[in-house]
């Protein structure tokens, strides 16, 4: 008897990524091991169009950086389709770039609570709801966070408790800027290529 494939099923973690860190991995490997995903695919974005107050590194290093921190996970790769595309990123256009990649595979958005309180803020979001489940994780600081549950598709959102890491990029960017240690924070080579490219001090 031939054996029914199962639909492929693709985790997309979106993300500035300024400097990627544990907390981008961990909660990209509990949701990975959660639906029991084939890949997740980590996207940095192009221009973040909710960060243009602020200094964004280069896509290019935002996106070497997730390819250092991705590269020992044989679950785990890296999209250039956000940091390819001209113009403000939009989750819209990165799922669907996603679905002309993997037409058969069914897509999990993976975000932190922050994101996901936010999401009614992002273009065409009830588009964005059809082609991705998507998948809230719990984020330290974020526990009195209201989520419009009144607003969103909730049969299409999961939320999921992961293992807290109050970490953040802005921290640890704060701290090279101080001259304070990343190590643990982020991945070792994390720590290497930011000294390397001299990111985030100020100079
Ligand atoms: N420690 C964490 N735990 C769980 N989710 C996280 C964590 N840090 C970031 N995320 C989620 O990862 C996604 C990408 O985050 P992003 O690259 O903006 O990192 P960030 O640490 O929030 O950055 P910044 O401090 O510069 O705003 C977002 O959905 C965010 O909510
Ligand atoms: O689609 C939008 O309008 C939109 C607005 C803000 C953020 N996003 C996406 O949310 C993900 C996390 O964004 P950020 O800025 O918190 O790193 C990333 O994939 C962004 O492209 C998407």
């Amino acid at each position: 008897m031939a054996s029914v494939e199962r639909v492929r099923r693709i985790g997309v973690m979106g993300g500035t990524f300024d400097p990627i860190h544990h907390g981008h991995l961990v909660a990209a490997s509990e949701v990975q091991s959660y639906f029991d995903l084939d890949e997740v695919i980590f996207v940095p974005t192009g221009q973040p169009w909710q960060k243009s107050d602020r200094k964004v590194s280069p896509a290019e290093d935002r996106y070497l950086m997730t390819v250092i921190a991705t590269a020992s996970n044989p679950r785990f790769s890296v999209s250039r389709v956000d940091i390819d595309r001209p113009g403000p990123t939009y989750t819209i256009d990165t799922l669907r770039d996603l679905s002309r990649l993997y037409p058969d595979a069914e897509l999990f958005f993976i975000t932190g609570a922050d994101a996901l309180a936010q999401i009614l803020t992002w273009r065409d979001v009830d588009e964005t709801f059809k082609l991705a489940q998507f998948v809230g994780c719990t984020r330290p600081g974020t526990e009195g966070l209201e989520l419009p549950l009144d607003q969103l598709p909730m049969d299409r959102i999961t939320l999921l408790e992961v293992p807290a890491l109050a970490i953040s990029s802005t921290e640890c960017r704060a701290r090279v800027a101080k001259g304070n240690p990343t190590w643990y924070l982020v991945p070792d080579g994390i720590v290497q290529y930011i000294a390397k490219r001299e990111l985030y001090t100020n100079r």
